[in-house]
């Protein structure tokens, strides 16, 4: 269920006579293997990326199965990246979680003590996906960690509530219920907040059950870079409230023009311009512990470009996070 990345496996363009000042991505990332006993990270930063390959959450919930190649392709626009990071940071890839024989339960349990293992040792966690049921075990992990007396705020770039019931199987439609039910069982508050909502592709069930549960959202028609200061402080007040933050990015949210590769494609989806500056105003708080990209489906994406749009903003949300 769990597999360390093969050498040999990021690989891209070189610049040899650039020597140092050609350095990419694929000549600086570190292998991690979780599957001995892991070692604190000995960097100042360290980040790490972990796939979660699993197509079980979309193929439960009626969608377009592909997602279980997301952490392949991730990794393939990641490669050639131009590396900025400062001395002080180190990048890290920590492998795979694999979802087999249809037991999603298990393999979200499986993402999750990873998660934990690589959260406990220091290293900044980004996870790879797979369908949006990837967002519960990530929490699985992140619940681990979570003092009692601390608030998690989720933020959750996405077309859709991904509230759905999970009561006859959890599926991507589901993980946030399932992790709002479970703070609420123990005692702790579900602090939930998405962007990019848009009111076409959520039934009224799911407007009602968000309103159940409090969460708290903005259409995609209002996720536009004129609006920002409205969303600006919508964020910070939500952010304000929160000790620790989990991002997910939902590669759904954004326009089919940018994101076709996505089993459910939204034609006014949001601009990656405005996800980009709220990224940012997200990790300058300094409370963002984990993040992850969702949904990637690279059997229907056309010339890599939402692999590209995945990868292009990870690459600004390493550089940024390993400077706070
Ligand atoms: N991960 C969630 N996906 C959406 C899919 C919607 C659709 O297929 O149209 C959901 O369940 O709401
Ligand atoms: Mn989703
Ligand atoms: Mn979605």
């Amino acid at each position: 269920m769990y597999k360390p990345t093969a050498p040999g496996t990021w690989k891209g363009r070189v610049d040899a006579a650039d020597g140092e000042e050609g350095k990419r991505w694929h000549q600086g990332i570190e292998l991690l293997n979780l599957t001995e006993e892991t070692a604190p990270a000995e960097a100042d930063q360290a980040i790490a990326f972990l796939g979660f390959c699993c197509d079980e959450g979309v193929r439960r919930n009626q969608g377009r199965e592909g997602a279980v190649q997301g952490p392949v392709a991730l990794r393939q626009a990641m490669a050639s990246f131009a590396w900025h990071l400062e001395d002080d940071t180190a990048l890290f890839d920590a492998g795979d979680v694999y979802c087999t024989n249809q037991n999603l339960e298990e393999a979200q349990k499986q993402l999750g003590k990873k998660v934990h293992a690589l959260l406990a040792h220091t290293y900044k966690t980004i996870v790879l996906g797979g369908g949006h049921e990837t967002a519960y075990g990530h929490y699985l992990g992140i619940k681990q960690l979570l003092p009692q007396d601390k608030q998690l705020g989720i933020i959750n770039f996405d077309a859709h509530f991904d509230l759905r019931s999970y009561e006859k199987q959890p599926s991507s439609g589901s993980p946030f219920l399932q992790i709002a039910d479970d703070l609420l069982a123990d005692d702790r508050e579900f602090n939930y907040l998405c962007l990019g909502i848009q009111q076409y592709g959520n039934t009224q069930k799911l407007f009602n059950t968000a309103k159940d549960y409090g969460a708290d959202y903005v259409f995609a028609p209002a996720m536009q870079v004129y609006n920002y200061e409205a969303l600006r402080e919508k964020l910070q007040q939500f952010i304000a409230m929160m000790d620790v933050l989990y991002v997910s990015i939902d590669l759904d949210v954004f326009a089919a023009a940018y994101a076709p590769g996505v089993s459910a494609p939204a034609a006014l989806g949001i601009h990656p311009e405005i996800a980009l500056i709220l990224l940012q105003e997200i990790i300058s708080s300094g409370k963002m512990l984990a993040l992850d990209v969702v949904e990637l489906n690279p059997a229907l994406d056309i010339d890599n470009r939402t692999a590209k749009l995945g990868a292009s903003l990870l690459y600004h949300v390493v550089q940024q996070w390993s400077q706070v």
